[in-house]
């Protein structure tokens, strides 16, 4: 469907004259935010910014996604490291590693792949990184200045920095305004429901968050003009609870079994909204996979170019 094809009244609820949603594609999305990074890495004369990622443990979709950094990040022109610790290490052995990575100058960016294995708290971890190289945006510094809305200053959680693109693209497809838009994020946690709460706000959005203990939650999520779904449970959220003419992110990421028996992969991938019911009512939509995913390393590289450029003293572009 073409955006030509879409009504925008005055309200700014929207509806599509053909009844199908517009996709809004993380894919190319994260392509073009690579690119401009590469081009802006290759224009640094003498700075090449730096990544670790430390990973604890050989949890395989971590080993997945870790390696997908690391490829993004050489791609990038970035310098590139990656520390793999044993799923026993002591917390001490992974302050020790942070703490050389800290005094680094080498590394303008540290990531700490999450969860840790058996179920080990990162908060002391995560506190321990120095905050101008946190490029997850996880530690309380940065946590508080994007509570404070000091956008420009904070290092952003990757996912909820893609998360906010995306949607920012579909409202501008859709000449939507987010100021005023009724949205409601569908998860709390630190890494994704709330960051990407902060981020609305500073938007003007008028902000439910929704979570496991909500009353009534399918009469919830059919206010919001904007969903955000972040839950991290397969197409928990159901077609005929999203309101009509909504754009919808769905930021969740689900291994489930395959329902083809004659597909190559055993499993499949899907997000936290059920998809094909969506389509009909939903104005512009996120499809899993190539929507939020490929967004979160995009912005990776983006924090770790921004913090690349504050340590080394120059002008962060912004
Ligand atoms: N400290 C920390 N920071 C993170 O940002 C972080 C983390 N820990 N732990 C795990 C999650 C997961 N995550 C993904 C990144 C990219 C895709 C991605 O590119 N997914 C592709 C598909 C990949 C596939 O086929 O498995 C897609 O959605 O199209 C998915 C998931 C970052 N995470």
């Amino acid at each position: 469907m073409s955006v030509a094809q879409l009504s925008t009244p005055e309200t700014g609820v929207l509806r599509p004259s053909s009844g199908k949603a517009l996709l809004i594609d993380g894919k190319r999305g994260s392509e073009e935010v690579l690119a401009e990074i590469t081009e802006q890495v290759r224009g640094l004369d003498g700075l090449q910014p730096g990544l670790a990622v430390i990973l604890v443990g050989a949890d395989p979709a971590s080993q997945v996604y870790v390696g997908a950094k690391g490829k993004a990040a050489k791609a990038c022109g970035f310098h590139s490291v990656q520390h793999d610790l044993p799923a026993e290490s002591t917390e001490a052995e992974i302050l020790a590693v942070i703490q050389k990575l800290n005094a680094d100058p080498k590394i303008h960016g540290i990531l700490l792949q999450l969860p840790l294995p058996n179920g080990a708290d990162a908060t002391r971890i995560i506190e321990s990184i120095a905050p101008e190289k946190d490029v997850d945006g996880l530690h309380p510094i940065n946590s508080g200045l994007l509570a404070i809305g000091d956008i420009e200053r904070a290092l952003i959680p990757c996912t909820p920095a893609g998360s906010m693109i995306l949607l920012q693209k579909a409202a501008a497809a859709l000449n939507f305004k987010l100021q005023g838009a009724e949205a409601v994020v569908v998860g709390r946690s630190n890494l994704v429901g709330k960051p990407i709460a902060q981020l609305l706000l500073a938007q003007n959005a008028t902000v439910t968050i929704a979570h496991s203990r909500t009353r009534d939650l399918p009469a919830v999520v059919r206010r919001a003009d904007v969903l955000i779904a972040a839950v991290g449970r397969p197409e928990m959220i159901k077609g005929d609870w999203i309101k009509p003419g909504a754009i919808v992110i769905d930021v969740g990421i689900n291994r489930v079994p395959a329902t083809d028996p004659a597909a190559k992969s055993k499993t499949r991938l899907v997000g936290d909204v059920a998809f094909a019911e969506s389509l009909d009512t939903a104005a512009a939509i996120t499809p899993v996979p190539g929507g939020v995913g490929p967004m979160t390393i995009a912005m990776l590289m983006s924090n770790t170019l921004k913090a690349a450029l504050r340590i080394s003293g120059r002008k962060s572009g912004h």
